[in-house]
């Protein structure tokens, strides 16, 4: 296989980054906008040792999955991948990919059918778009796959339509002075449809009149931030703030819980399958008015919170101080008097009370757990772990460590969060065994 060849092929399968899969001479071949069973020319423009990467030169023959794009940045942006592709046969790949996954980790796990959305459009309700000065105009966007360079966009397909709106408005009516030394600019809708908007930047250029005038448009926009952010590297949000209108929260609603959400704070993406992933995984939880159950990585306690509702006791354990702050003032404002907030890392609070849960929700960051940090969960002793991820990766890689803790998972209920893009949330029930604990080497150190 050479660059710059042309090779007819056919496509095979999906990588779960989007590409169609294909073989030439016995190597892989991922190939942009090829879906399985069409013909087409493809074109190699990397050819490594160990596979290649094609384009599209010419189709010859078209899946019956292949819808059109609705987006004109499609495969320009590094957003959505499975546009091309319509939407239940992208559940189906989404489900064939997990089937796969955890067979390996076991294959008695029974991975459920993904819970996909009715209308799987215009459902983000957050969203971080870079933003540079070029050639005297605002350029804003998203980021091309793999680059820093900016994809202009007017519209996201996904973003919830006020978002697009207060979007557009902005980059059409900011005055040049006032986007100097912007990086970012964030903007967050709630379901009660109160609005945040947050700019993100070397230096504050005195945003506050036009904030104003951004409420006069918007009236639903009930807060206004200004961050400064100094770093080189690419974490977004720095510590360093101040509020030009408003609040620094907006406040949500999650089955009937009154949420209030600073911006710094982490919030599901998608608010409407978030309402059916907290379902299922209370569901799963199957809690009791006396069980203590303890959420680790308990961001604004919405877990714990709602679980509050069936059990005895609740303890959330979050790092974000902010989260923790606004997870004892849900706490309040929801009066929930059974449960309670600590800012503590997740896996020094589990060593640190051994045998005190009955049920632990566990809600990692996509980088998942530790194994030392799974250890230090199960000497909670629980009787069952409902684990949510959203990273099936890691969550793969962290069940064999709760297996050799003495736990073992039986089921997977996937839940389509992130439609259109290659994301995917699941829920897994972990429950404890009989069977005596097989500590590995690193946990028994
Ligand atoms: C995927 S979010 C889940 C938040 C929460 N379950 C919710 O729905 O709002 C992961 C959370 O873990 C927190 N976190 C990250 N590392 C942590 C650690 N070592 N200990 C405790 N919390 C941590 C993050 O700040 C974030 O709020």
């Amino acid at each position: 296989m050479k660059k710059n060849s042309v090779y007819r092929v056919v496509g095979e399968s999906v990588s779960d980054q989007g590409y169609g899969i294909t073989h030439i001479d016995g190597q892989t071949v991922f190939v942009k906008n090829l879906l399985p069973d069409e013909e087409a020319d493809i074109k190699i423009i990397k050819a490594t040792k160990s596979y290649g990467v094609a384009i599209v030169q010419k189709r010859i023959s078209t899946s019956k999955d292949r819808v059109e794009p609705v987006c004109t940045q499609a495969g320009k942006c590094g957003g959505c991948s499975f546009l091309h592709m319509n939407y239940s046969s992208e559940l189906n790949f989404k489900h064939d990919e997990l089937n796969h996954l955890f067979d390996q980790v076991d294959p008695s796990i029974d991975v459920k059918p993904v819970l996909g959305m009715e209308n799987p459009w215009n459902y983000r309700n957050k969203a971080q778009f870079p933003i540079r000065i070029k050639d005297g105009k605002i350029v804003s966007g998203f980021y091309r796959p793999h680059t820093n360079e900016i994809a202009p966009i007017d519209h996201c397909p996904i973003q919830a339509v006020m978002i697009n709106e207060v979007f557009a408005w902005i980059i059409e009516n900011l005055p040049l002075r006032d986007a100097r030394g912007l990086r970012h600019l964030y903007i967050r809708e709630a379901k009660t449809k109160q609005m945040q908007v947050v700019f993100i930047g070397e230096q504050e250029n005195d945003l506050k009149d036009f904030a104003r005038l951004l409420q006069k448009q918007f009236p639903q926009i009930v807060s206004v931030v200004f961050n400064k952010n100094t770093r080189k590297d690419n974490v977004i949000l720095s510590d360093e703030y101040e509020i030009l209108l408003g609040k620094d929260t907006i406040t949500e609603d999650c089955l009937g819980l009154k949420i209030e959400l600073h911006f710094k704070s982490f919030y599901q993406i998608n608010p409407v399958q978030m309402e059916v992933l907290y379902s299922k995984a209370l569901e799963l939880a199957n809690l009791s008015k006396e069980d203590h159950v303890i959420e680790l990585y308990s961001g604004t306690g919405t877990i714990g919170l709602l679980a509050a509702r069936s059990a005895g006791k609740v303890t959330g354990v979050e790092i974000v101080p902010e989260a923790v702050a606004n997870a004892n003032e849900n706490r309040k404002a929801n009066h929930i008097e059974n449960a309670q907030f600590i800012c503590m890392d997740a896996s020094e609070f589990a060593a640190k009370n051994k045998n005190a849960a009955d049920v632990v929700f566990v809600d990692p960051p996509r980088k998942g757990m530790t194994t030392q940090g799974i250890h230090d969960i199960c000497l909670l002793e629980p009787r069952r772990i409902v684990y949510i991820s959203c990273n099936p990766r890691t969550l793969a890689r962290d069940l064999k460590d709760f297996m050799n803790n003495g736990y073992s998972c039986k089921l997977i209920q996937p839940v389509d969060m992130f439609a259109h893009t290659t994301g995917i949330e699941c829920v897994a029930l972990i429950e404890k065994t009989n069977e005596p604990r097989l500590l590995n080497n690193k946990t028994d150190e």
